[in-house]
């Protein structure tokens, strides 16, 4: 049994089919890279993956449950993690409020606010150190640097324990150094999570991708590792070649 089983999936909007009976299995503790032009249609994947976008037809199995019609926050509530482009941390609070309000959603904020105030509880500091953030533990989320929210955000999903993570350029905006330290955090957590990555950046995909899946037109144009990928002439004309 396949972690996701993506089954002949398209979502039309108007006349056009930005995910085209697409089909997609990834494993347990895989790390898969998601690339392709622009309107590929790669967003769209991950929108419907976590909840925000539904399907026009096509089913989406995650552990074997068929979740292509639950709302966005069930499928949060089962382990499905999304981080978007534009992060989404609490500026006003630290990095410690930050993650402790992630691992209790399920609770209001201000409970979990008061109930986990010290110390800091042992998954957040294992999350922590994990993402080079554990001496940034009292730092307003507003005063990071860019690529530290972005860690901050990952540290958020770990501690969620999002079973599946989505990410939309994770790298974006990020400095070359910003962007390996990124790449080293990825290693780390493959095996254990199991992601998907939608990337631009080819030199953070070859650091960090064992299966890299190639969209075009809302399908996929071809799969393999990133060695097969960057000698498929098919995906140097519509995309690498560019
Ligand atoms: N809610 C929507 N309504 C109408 N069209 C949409 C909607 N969301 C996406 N699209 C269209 O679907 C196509 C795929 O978009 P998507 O953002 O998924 O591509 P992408 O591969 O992520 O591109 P990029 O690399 O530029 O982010 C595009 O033509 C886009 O304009």
């Amino acid at each position: 049994m396949s972690f996701l089983e993506i089954r002949n999936l398209t979502v039309q909007f108007g006349g056009l089919k930005a995910v085209n009976d697409l089909s997609l299995d990834v494993k347990a503790g895989e790390l898969r890279c998601l690339l392709g032009p622009n309107g590929a249609g790669k967003s769209t994947m991950l929108d419907l993956i976590c909840g925000k976008t539904k399907a026009t037809s096509g089913q989406i199995l995650f552990q074997g449950q068929d979740i292509t019609w639950l709302k966005e926050y069930k499928r949060a509530r089962q382990g499905v993690g999304r981080k978007f482009q534009v992060p989404s941390v609490f500026k006003q609070l630290t990095v410690l409020e930050n993650l402790e309000v992630a691992q209790s959603r399920k609770a209001g904020v201000l409970d979990a606010l008061l109930v986990f105030r010290t110390p800091v509880r042992g998954r957040i500091k294992e999350v922590l150190e994990r993402v080079g953030l554990i001496e940034m533990i009292d730092t307003h989320a507003g005063n990071l640097s860019h690529g530290q929210t972005q860690w901050l955000e990952i540290a958020m999903l770990l501690a969620q324990d999002s079973k599946l993570i989505l990410m939309d350029e994770p790298t974006a905006g990020m400095t070359i150094q910003e962007t390996l330290k990124t790449a080293e955090i990825f290693n780390t957590l493959k095996g254990e999570h199991t992601l998907i990555v939608v990337e631009h950046d080819m030199q953070f995909v070859r650091e960090v991708a064992e299966r890299v899946t190639v969209m075009n037109q809302g399908s996929v144009l071809a799969d393999g590792s990133i060695a097969e990928i960057e000698a498929d002439p098919r995906v140097k004309a519509v995309y690498l070649g560019h």
